[in-house]
């Protein structure tokens, strides 16, 4: 189904697990960061929405979306990591297609490296990136009529965060 045709904001919170007990990375592009910025609120007011503590929610910006599988991969490693405090990442970016192939490998190297890490860690990594064709479909899926993906990838992150705990 398309995205035209449903709200990547709408959701039943009782379908979704408690978020209490969960901690998030969330990873930030700033390439586009209007945009980001809405995915990122949408995000984070639905983890706050479905129990997470505002406190067990960390933020890590990064250029561009071509560098969310690095920051990603890095905040997997970390102090946050380490001690197993971290249940799920969501990576978040736009990608505006220009006037070269530029947008066709940024949107490829994402991809894989999101895929990869997903593959080869114990993490979730969620993939919160738009790849739109131009600016007024990133504004329709990031708050927009669309509604917004960043809240999409909240509850994705909570459903897997729990499956993560459910099969460890
Ligand atoms: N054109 C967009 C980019 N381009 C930058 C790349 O993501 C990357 O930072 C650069 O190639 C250096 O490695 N990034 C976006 O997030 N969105 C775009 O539309
Ligand atoms: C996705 C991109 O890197 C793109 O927006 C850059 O624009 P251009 O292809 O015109 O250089």
């Amino acid at each position: 189904m398309a995205t035209a045709n449903q709200n990547l904001s709408n959701y039943d919170k009782s379908t979704v697990p408690n978020a209490k007990e969960f901690r998030f990375g969330i990873v930030v592009s700033e390439w586009n960061a209007k945009i980001t910025e809405g995915l990122w609120k949408g995000a984070f007011d639905a983890l706050v929405d479905c129990g997470a503590q505002k406190e067990n929610i960390v933020r890590w910006n990064v250029p561009g979306t071509f560098e969310l599988t690095y920051g990603a991969s890095r905040m997997s490693k970390s102090i946050y990591a380490t001690s197993s405090m971290l249940d799920a990442i969501i990576v978040i970016g736009c990608v505006i297609q220009g006037e070269t192939k530029h947008f066709d490998f940024v949107c490829e190297g994402v991809t894989h490296g999101i895929k990869d890490l997903n593959l080869k860690g114990d993490i979730p990594v969620i993939f919160c990136v738009l790849t739109d064709n131009n600016l007024q479909q990133s504004i329709e899926r990031s708050g927009g009529k669309h509604g917004n993906k960043g809240t999409e990838a909240a509850i994705t992150a909570i459903k897997m965060a729990q499956l993560r705990k459910d099969t460890n």
